[in-house]
């Protein structure tokens, strides 16, 4: 069959650029509703479950109202710091709620020893590094989970992230090469591996057989320099407007799409861009980021 990327690819955004999750007090007026309908003039296809979102009979209520899918849910995973029994019954929980909105994805981070909602660790140089046996209780266990997860027919995207213990390519590399390429997948997020790496594509290049999930995420380099050389937290970093949409940052997103399509991905790829609502419309950036898929990714 051949490949066809208008059915192929599924077009996202993230409710992070309305409201976040870790910082509950910004964005509070972007209600559910506000939210979906937004997404819906922008023109894509479905989100994320955000924290604030209701339970699935609710949720599907609204989504359905719109026309609108479930891509996926983070789910944060302590499996180093409750051990894998405890993580595992945590992670089956979380993919109840995925199978009851009809999402494939479960995006999974390692947040044990995470710095990215502390408030005074510099993001740039103060995370955690794992020891021998911590990454082997987290690959054994992620393994577990993508058992878990199959069972709920979804899949585990292993999200690497700024001030986790899986950020750089090279954590990335040793995650990938320690577990089951039938069990996990890895999410490619552009932004993280850029602010972390300075380089987003090796990342692309060296695992794209094993991508399941994508996020774009821009980057202002000139914030992202200024956020550096201030030693920020992320929170501090990204209210200061270090990531955007595409479109609107420094990354060029074409030669991603480009490998992308070249290697058939199949799946969502979904905008994420945490700002501060208040400083940069979630509507205004919604419509930004489609024009730029449009014009530069989709026209081409
Ligand atoms: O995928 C993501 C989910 C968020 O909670 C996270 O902090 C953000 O940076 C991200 O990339
Ligand atoms: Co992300």
């Amino acid at each position: 069959m051949t490949y066809d990327v208008s059915k192929a690819i599924k077009w996202g955004i993230a409710p992070i650029g309305w409201r976040n999750d870790d910082i509950p007090s910004i964005g509070k007026d972007n209600n559910l509703q506000q939210l979906l309908s937004d997404i819906v003039v922008s023109g894509f296809q479905g989100t994320e479950v955000g924290g604030f979102f209701p339970e699935p009979q609710k949720l599907n209520y609204e989504l359905n109202l719109r026309r609108l899918q479930i891509a996926g849910q983070w789910f944060s995973s302590f499996i180093i710091r409750d051990g894998i029994e405890k993580a595992s019954a945590a992670f089956e929980e979380h993919c109840k709620f995925l199978q009851a909105v009809h999402a494939p994805i479960a995006v999974v981070s390692e947040q044990t020893y995470t710095i990215q909602t502390s408030d005074t660790a510099n993001i740039f140089t103060d995370k955690h590094h794992f020891t021998d046996q911590e990454w082997d209780e987290v690959c054994t266990g992620l393994n577990h989970y993508g058992e878990i997860a199959a069972k709920y027919g979804i899949k585990v995207a292993y999200h690497h992230h700024m001030g986790t213990g899986i950020q750089t390519k090279a954590e990335t590399d040793r995650l990938m090469a320690n577990t089951d390429p039938k069990l996990v997948g890895l999410l490619y997020d552009t932004g993280h591996i850029a602010v972390s790496d300075g380089d987003y594509l090796s990342l692309l290049e060296a695992h794209i057989d094993r991508i399941v999930h994508v996020h774009f995420k821009d980057v202002r380099f000139d914030k992202e320099k200024e956020c550096r050389q201030k030693g920020l937290t992320f929170q501090n970093s990204f209210l200061n407007g270090m990531f955007t949409v595409p479109g609107d940052g420094d990354l060029d997103f074409k030669p991603v799409f480009q490998k992308l399509v070249e290697h058939q991905y199949q799946g969502w790829i979904v905008v994420e861009a945490e700002q501060d609502p208040a400083k940069a419309n979630p509507l205004e950036m919604a419509q930004i980021a489609q024009k730029y898929i449009q014009n530069e990714l989709l026209a081409k």
